[in-house]
């Protein structure tokens, strides 16, 4: 599991190691992950001899790692160049980078456009302006400086130089992921000791490129660390909650989710979800719903068993309610007595608008940003759809506690949290699934694993989070799954949603295949 944690707690981490003299020492091993990255980087598109880098040097230790590394790139044959943005610039630091043969620049109050040129014509930036002694968004001249290189470099993708973040994108709030001035979106970040959570989720995800996480020895895994404040699950993390066929099971202890989805006007929905369900592995699906939806599943999943019953005679061990379910008010009944049950319920689209003002945390709410704000609105609580984007965590969180419902925000990094604190964030996904019906089966993947762990008592201790968390834990998984499948589907193409069953099945099969 990757575990992220607030700038705050890196640094008190780092405090004793800091009184013990430990700093250089610190600092050496964050510069030498730093070169590591570059020299990847570099490698995989030329090489380093004859290559050129220029380091953005802020005046505080960011800026100390970033020209202890570019020395390194220095001796190994690169042009080296520091634009220094404070009037003091970490003075060993800088002794090593001009001893390596690195040319220092400063930056003045004419020659913004000129730095900039020199930027854009780099074959790698790194930018060491800022890390967790950040304080608010770039400002002053340095600010400029960063529009002056967005505005020659262009957008990541289409530039030459690529660009390397020291510990973070400097302009990125580490703790919540939100960017309020300018910022140089990265290719790549390095950071260390542990990630930050701001890397994790909303616009700061976006502009930390592939996150590279240096352990300089902070103890941040061990026992004795705090809880962090996002975490990631990995592959391993989701197989540990899957629950797996037992000898002795039978097709009601796998679990039955019992599904009330599809209408007269958007039937494909029901067939979407249920698909998803099957393929994730259960004992059985129960649907209810109009006749003709039935009928149509039924044509495509003659295993699922189809009523136009009610909640309280379809034995069930989860629900699922709402994706399609528009303008039928035996489906808005059905969510209200689904989601009054006591039993786990995952609740999509057209059912947010039945949960009560509070629920418990088996309620999982399953909005995108734009039902969210529909969703807060609705509770007197008026918020925009870019503020949700730009820090989903703290807005998925606000929302877990306002209601007592765990919830899964979705978009390009999709964010689960747990009323009681507990706050994942997956980046599994890829934005060919951004496409009608793939929420659906979304909702499906997610039924099927609460269903199975509503049975499963020891299934939040054997993934290693608190039993508070267990359902933010079990809907990052599904993400995990969703986001993958999505993944295999795209190699061969756009995603079309109906093909996400069978790569649901290959993705399960993939956590299966990691030892008990
Ligand atoms: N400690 C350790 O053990 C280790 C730490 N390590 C590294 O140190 C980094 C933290 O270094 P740090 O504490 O020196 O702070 P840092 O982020 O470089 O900048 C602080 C200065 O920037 C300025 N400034 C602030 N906000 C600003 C803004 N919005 N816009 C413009 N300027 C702004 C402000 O200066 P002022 O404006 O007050 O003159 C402030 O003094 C950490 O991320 C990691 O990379 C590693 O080596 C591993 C060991
Ligand atoms: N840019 C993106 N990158 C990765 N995943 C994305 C992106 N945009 C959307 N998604 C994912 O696609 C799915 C879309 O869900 P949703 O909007 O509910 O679709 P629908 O309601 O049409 O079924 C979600 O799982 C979401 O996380
Ligand atoms: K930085």
């Amino acid at each position: 599991m990757l575990q992220a944690f607030t700038a705050g707690q890196v640094r008190s981490a780092e405090e004793p190691l800091l009184a013990a003299g430990q700093g250089a020492a610190l600092m050496q091993k964050a510069a030498h992950g730093l070169f590591a990255v570059a020299a990847g980087m570099l490698r995989d598109s030329g090489g380093l001899y004859g290559r050129t880098v220029v380091v953005l040097a802020g005046g505080g230790n960011n800026g100390g790692d970033a020209l202890y590394a570019a020395a390194r790139l220095a001796r190994r044959g690169m042009g080296a160049t520091a634009i220094a943005l404070s009037e003091r610039i970490h003075p060993d630091a800088l002794a090593v980078f001009t001893a390596a043969g690195g040319r220092l620049e400063r930056l003045t109050a004419d020659n913004t456009d000129a730095l900039a040129a020199r930027c854009a014509a780099a074959d790698l930036i790194i930018d060491g302006v800022l890390g967790t002694g950040a304080s608010g968004a770039l400002r002053g001249p340095v600010a400029n400086l960063i529009d002056a290189v967005n505005a020659k470099a262009g957008p990541r993708g289409d530039r030459r130089p690529q660009v390397l973040a020291c510990d973070g994108p400097s302009g990125v709030d580490l703790d919540s992921g939100r960017i309020e001035g300018p910022v140089l979106r990265a290719d790549a970040t390095a950071t260390f000791g542990a990630a930050k959570a701001g890397l994790l989720t909303g616009a700061g995800a976006l502009a930390a490129g592939e996150l590279n996480v240096i352990d300089i020895g902070l103890g941040l895994s061990n026992g004795a660390a705090p809880a962090p404040a996002i975490r990631r699950l990995e592959l391993a993390d989701a197989a540990a909650l899957y629950r797996r066929p037992r000898t002795a099971d039978h097709k009601y202890t796998r679990g039955v989710l019992g599904i009330a989805a599809g209408s007269e006007q958007y039937p494909g929905a029901a067939v979407l979800a249920t698909g998803a369900a099957l393929a994730t592995g259960i004992g059985m699906v129960r649907y209810l719903g109009p006749r003709s939806v039935g009928a149509l599943i039924n044509s495509v999943h003659p295993e699922a068993v189809c009523s136009t019953g009610g909640v309280a005679e379809a034995r069930s061990q989860a629900w699922l309610v709402g994706p399609g379910a528009v303008g039928d008010p035996e489906q808005a009944r059905r969510a209200r007595d689904a989601i009054t049950s006591g039993l786990p319920v995952v609740v999509d689209a057209g059912a947010l608008a039945e949960v009560p003002r509070t629920v418990g945390p088996q309620v999982i709410l399953t909005p995108h940003a734009g039902e969210l704000v529909a969703f807060l609105g609705g509770r007197g609580r008026p918020v925009t759809r870019d503020a949700i984007e730009a820090s989903p965590a703290e807005y998925a969180l606000e929302t877990a506690r306002l209601t007592g419902a765990t919830v899964l925000l979705k978009g390009y990094t999709t964010v689960t949290a747990a009323p009681s604190g507990e706050v994942f964030s997956q980046a599994d996904a890829t934005p060919w699934l951004a496409t009608a019906g793939s929420g659906d089966t979304l909702a499906g993947i997610l039924g099927a694993l609460a269903a199975a762990a509503a049975g499963d008592g020891p299934a939040a201790a054997r993934a290693g989070v608190p039993e508070g968390a267990k359902w933010a834990a079990v809907a990052a998984a599904a993400a995990l799954i969703h986001g993958r499948a999505g993944q295999r589907a795209a190699r061969r193409g756009p995603v079309i949603v109906s093909d996400l069953p069978g790569e649901i099945g290959a993705v399960v099969a993939g956590l299966l295949a990691v030892p008990d």
